[in-house]
């Protein structure tokens, strides 16, 4: 057992995918060589500069909202059934979104590396891989499949490889949105120095949300980092709190996800 299986601070369920997944990048080395995915990530179509995107709605006195494509998650089973990545970017641009983030995770979130590519290609807004990155290969494959910017989890990383994953992610031009949870987290992630710090409001534990998590960090959080809040964003009182908190950058997926239209809901929540 590994002393990262025995630190019980981390929820089992993030023990329980970060296990699959450091598999899965195990397996998919040896079908494609890290070699052939630099060649790849090289190659790639051009970036979208993600945090330019938020930048530009949140000077226009705007949310600046990353609208989340997602099937499915652990703590909601399946959310949405009729699932096309293409119509859902579409619909998401013309609802305002500034940028998307789309579930890769296949085993946990029903996402696929496909749904990234195909929604990216229905749309000319930036994308973030939204998956649980374990090794550096997987920042190489990111890019390789078109994504302009990655989420760094501190919970499940050291130090150092947030660092090194950080610089290697901004090494191939994207950009990153650091995750924490609490204060121990968010102590880590500042120096790093990433300008976008997600706070993640689902306690991986009971997947209970609470919008304080945000509230209770920003104090810690200097004026010139982007303070993205995370899950559990679901209705017009959510967001006003949020605003009246100076906190207008969302990550949002299920709120949309549910409704019809992903775009319009947006639409109707936000602008
Ligand atoms: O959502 C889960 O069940 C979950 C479980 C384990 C790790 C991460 C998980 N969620 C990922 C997310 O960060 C959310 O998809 C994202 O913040 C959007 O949340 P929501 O608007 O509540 O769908």
């Amino acid at each position: 057992m590994s002393t990262y299986d025995e630190d019980s601070s981390v929820p089992d369920i993030l023990k329980k995918i970060i296990t699959h997944k450091t598999q899965e990048v195990y397996d998919q080395r040896q079908r494609v060589s890290q070699e052939d995915v630099m060649k790849a990530a090289i190659s790639a179509s051009p970036v979208r500069p993600f945090v330019a995107a938020m930048r530009d709605k949140l000077a226009n006195n705007q949310s600046a909202v990353i609208a989340e494509v997602k099937k499915a998650s652990p703590s909601k089973g399946v959310i949405r059934e009729h699932f096309v990545p293409s119509e859902i970017a579409k619909s998401y641009e013309q609802g305002g979104a500034a940028c998307l983030s789309v579930l890769t995770d296949e085993n946990f979130f029903q996402g696929k590396t496909e749904y990234l590519i195909e929604a990216r290609a229905a749309c000319s807004i930036p994308v973030i891989r939204k998956d649980f990155i374990v090794d550096k290969y997987q920042i190489y494959e990111a890019r390789a499949m078109g994504a302009d910017c990655i989420l760094l989890i501190v919970a499940v990383l050291s130090a150092e490889s947030l660092t090194s994953f950080y610089d290697l992610a901004k090494s191939l031009g994207m950009d990153v949105l650091i995750e924490v949870h609490d204060a121990d987290e968010l102590a880590i992630a500042l120096p790093i120095g990433a300008e976008l710090i997600g706070i993640n409001n689902r306690d991986l534990r009971n997947f209970d949300t609470s919008l304080n998590t945000t509230i209770d960090l920003l104090e810690m959080i200097p004026e010139d980092r982007i303070v993205v809040t995370e899950s559990g964003i679901h209705t017009k009182e959510d967001i006003a709190l949020m605003r009246k908190h100076n906190v207008n950058s969302f990550l949002v997926g299920e709120a949309f996800m549910r409704a019809d239209e992903p775009g319009t809901q947006l639409r109707n929540l936000f602008f």
